[in-house]
């Protein structure tokens, strides 16, 4: 289990974290999100034992997590951190970088872990290219598939899919998340994707202005928002009568409404259209079936479809 307690940190005068308190069990998956300078990578960093805490604790299990003044070599055999930028080996090959850190002693076992890291990041086809050779997204998936050689408790991944294309992503992460549950490895994972989170975090930390704004269950946040840094996570929103309302909680209705708006553009989203219109000088956003003409007055009523 991994405990930050009340930790505070600043690489000079200015504070980036203040008074940050969480934990995770094993097998656990945290999201870190914020907006970008908001410290989710300062915090992986810290957890990894990169900088030294200026106040609080950092243990995993017992084991206290401390920074370069009391440790010679930065990080612990049982965490591993993949950063964003991937400190690869660019002339030996993927399989090579994989393998790097495993043990030569028995070779059939190194060779099958091997295999089975290149099925979960997709790259068998890739195995023997040497890295310089790769584009941005498939060194992504080598660091993640190296990171995941020795099978650390804990992982810690800054934001492990920016690189990679919209055709992969989907799979690799459904591949990646499910690895780290079926082996019980305990992960963190900053990001700014919330597919990154919906249907595989178990808990979301919302970092804003050096401190902790939120932390609970991605379903608790989702539903009950209270906060439009958060709301602005998940999807479109409206603030109507003090209420955040969701652009697809807001729908055109026949019946009488006190929400009157004027259409301004429509937004071809796929399986719905995302429609901006106007209520007064205010700006809001609604989902429909079709596109709607500029200046359409339409009635609006809200409905919340929480699950
Ligand atoms: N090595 C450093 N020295 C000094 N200041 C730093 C250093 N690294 C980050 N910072 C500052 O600390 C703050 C937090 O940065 P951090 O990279 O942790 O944010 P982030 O939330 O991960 O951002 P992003 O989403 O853009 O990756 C920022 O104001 C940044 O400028």
């Amino acid at each position: 289990m991994l405990q930050v307690k009340n930790i505070y940190f600043s690489y000079k005068d200015t504070p980036v974290l203040k008074n940050i308190n969480f934990s995770i069990k094993q097998g656990e998956h945290l999201s870190i999100i914020g907006e970008s300078g908001s410290g989710k990578s300062t915090l992986l960093k810290l957890i990894h034992g990169e900088y030294d805490l200026l106040k609080g604790d950092i243990l995993w299990k017992d084991q206290e997590i401390l920074g370069p003044k009391y440790n010679l070599v930065i990080g612990y055999d049982f965490m591993k951190y993949v950063a964003q930028e991937f400190e690869l080996m660019p002339f030996i090959s993927v399989e090579e970088n994989i393998g790097k850190f495993l043990s030569n002693f028995y070779p059939n076992k190194k060779r099958k872990r091997i295999k089975e890291l290149l099925d979960v990041v997709e790259l068998n086809a890739f195995s023997k290219t040497k890295v310089k050779d790769l584009s941005g997204g498939q060194k992504q998936r080598v660091a993640l598939a190296r990171a995941l050689a020795k099978e650390p408790e804990i992982i810690l991944m800054d934001e492990p899919f920016s690189h990679i294309d919209s055709f992969k992503k989907q799979s690799l992460r459904r591949r990646l998340f499910n690895y780290l549950k079926e082996k019980k490895i305990s992960c963190i994972v900053a990001t700014h994707d919330k597919e990154d989170v919906l249907g595989y975090a178990d808990t979301m930390l919302v970092l804003s202005d050096t401190k902790v704004l939120a932390y609970n269950t991605p379903q608790t946040l989702y539903n009950k928002p209270n906060n439009a840094l958060i709301a602005s996570f998940f999807n479109e929103y409206n603030i109507i009568n003090n209420t955040i309302v969701y652009a697809n909680e807001l729908i055109i209705t026949e019946e009488k409404s006190d929400i009157i708006a004027i259409v301004t553009q429509s937004y071809f989203k796929g399986y719905y259209y995302l429609i901006e219109a106007k209520i007064n000088n205010d700006i809001i956003f609604f989902e429909a079936k079709s596109s709607i003409k500029k200046g359409a007055e339409i009635a609006l009523k809200i409905i919340k479809n929480t699950l």
